[in-house]
C-alpha cells in the first residue's frame, strides 16, 4: 500500500517535471552560473553537458551550519524543478569536502535555531538521497561524517588521493542517526558498514576504494570532475523516467522511514543534543579542534626543521 503509494507519488512528480519547459532550465543555461544568499553554495551549468557543477563553499571547512544546508536545500529544488541532467557535489576548498555538521549547531545549541538545523539536514538528505536527477561526488578534500554523508548520497565518488572519508560519530561521543546508517548500508556491504560506524572509522582515500566506499580515484579536481561527467553521460541513453524511478524504489524504503518518523527523529536528536555526555564530549572535541588548529604553524615549523635536519644528515 505503502509502496504503490509511494511509487504513484514520484511517478507524477517525475513526469511533472518532464512537463516542465526547457524555458526554465535555460535561464539558469544562459546565466550559466548562479549562485545562492551569501554565496554558501555554488551553482554551474556546463552549457554542453547540462550537468551542474554544485560547489559547497563556507570556508574554512564547509561545516554544514543552518545557512548552508539551507542554500543547499534550495538549490536541490532548484535542480529538480529545473529537470537538471545530473548534478556534481564538489567543494571550494582544496582540502576538505565538508568537515559534516558544525559542531558549533550542535554545542550549547540555541533550541529554535536547532529545530530549523536539523529539520534543514532532513530536507537535503531525502532530497539528495532521493532526487529525480543523477548524481555524482568530486570527492576533493576530507569527508568526515555529513561530508561522508553527503557524498554517499550521490550514485557515484570520484575522491582524491590522500583524504580520509567516513561516519566518525561513535569517535565523537555521538550515535550516528539511523539515516545515515542506511546510507552508509547501501554503499558498502553490511557487515562491513557496522564494523566501520561502530569504529567511527575514517578511511584513507586506498582504503575507501577497497570497501566500494568510492568507485574511482582521482589526480586532482579537474579529473575527478571528468570522471564524474563520463558516469553521467552513462546514463544519457537510459529512459529518464525508467532510471529515476529505479533509483527512488531502490532507496524508498529508507526515504519513507525519515518522511513518515520525521518529528520523532528530530525529538531523538534534541534527547541526545541534551544528555550532559554527549555536551562534555563535543565541548571536548571544539577545543580539540580548536587547539589543533592554533598548534599548526608550531607542526608545521617542526616539520620544516626536521627536513632541514635530514638532509643535512644525507649530505653528512
Ligand atoms: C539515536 C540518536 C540520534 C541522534 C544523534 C545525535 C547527535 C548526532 C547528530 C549528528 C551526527 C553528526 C554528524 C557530524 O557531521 S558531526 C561533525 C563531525 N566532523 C568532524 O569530526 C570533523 C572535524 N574536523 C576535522 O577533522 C578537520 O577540521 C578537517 C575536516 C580534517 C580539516 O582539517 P584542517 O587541518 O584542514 O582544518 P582545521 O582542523 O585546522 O579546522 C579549521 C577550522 O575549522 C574548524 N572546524 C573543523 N571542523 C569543524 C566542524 N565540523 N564544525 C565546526 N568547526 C569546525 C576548526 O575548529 C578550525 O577553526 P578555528 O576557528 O580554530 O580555526
Amino acid at each position: 500500500m505503502l509502496s504503490s503509494k509511494f511509487i504513484h507519488a514520484f511517478t507524477r512528480q517525475i513526469y511533472h517535471t518532464n512537463l516542465i519547459t526547457s524555458a526554465t532550465f535555460n535561464v539558469i543555461k544562459k546565466h550559466n552560473s548562479t549562485h545562492t544568499k551569501n554565496d554558501l553554495v555554488l551553482v554551474d551549468v556546463n552549457d554542453k553537458t547540462g550537468f551542474s557543477i554544485v560547489t559547497l563553499n563556507r570556508p574554512p571547512v564547509n561545516s554544514l551550519n543552518l545557512e548552508l544546508l539551507s542554500a543547499f536545500s534550495s538549490v536541490l529544488d532548484d535542480l529538480h524543478k529545473n529537470n537538471s541532467r545530473g548534478m556534481i557535489l564538489t567543494s571550494s576548498s582544496s582540502t576538505v569536502f565538508s568537515a559534516g555538521l558544525d559542531i558549533n549547531e550542535l554545542y550549547k545549541p540555541d533550541m529554535d535555531r536547532v529545530r530549523k538545523f536539523w529539520t534543514s539536514l532532513q530536507d537535503c538528505w531525502i532530497k539528495l538521497y532521493g532526487s529525480s536527477f543523477p548524481t555524482a561526488a568530486a570527492i576533493n578534500g576530507h569527508a568526515p561524517a555529513g561530508g561522508c554523508l553527503f557524498a554517499m548520497c550521490c550514485e557515484y565518488r570520484v575522491m582524491l588521493p590522500k583524504y580520509t572519508i567516513g561516519l566518525n560519530e561513535t569517535q565523537l561521543g555521538i550515535v550516528a542517526p539511523t539515516w545515515f546508517m542506511a546510507t552508509m548500508k547501501n554503499t558498502i556491504p553490511l557487515r562491513q558498514a557496522e564494523l566501520a560506524l561502530t569504529l567511527g572509522k575514517m578511511f584513507k582515500t586506498d582504503d575507501a576504494l577497497k570497501l566500494g566506499l568510492i568507485d574511482e580515484i582521482a589526480e586532482n579536481k579537474e579529473d575527478a570532475i571528468h570522471k564524474c561527467e563520463i558516469f553521467l553521460k552513462k546514463y544519457q541513453k537510459i529512459p529518464q523516467t525508467a532510471r529515476a524511478l529505479t533509483k527512488q524504489s531502490y532507496r524508498k524504503n529508507d526515504i519513507m522511514e525519515l518522511e513518515n518518523n520525521r518529528e520523532a527523529d528530530l525529538q531523538l536528536f534534541f534527547l541526545a543534543i541534551s544528555d550532559p555526555r554527549v555536551q562534555s564530549s563535543l565541548g571536548k572535541y571544539v577545543a580539540f579542534l580548536k587547539l589543533k588548529s592554533r598548534m599548526k604553524p608550531i607542526l608545521e615549523a617542526v616539520k620544516f626543521l626536521k627536513g632541514i635536519f635530514k638532509s643535512k644528515k644525507k649530505k653528512n
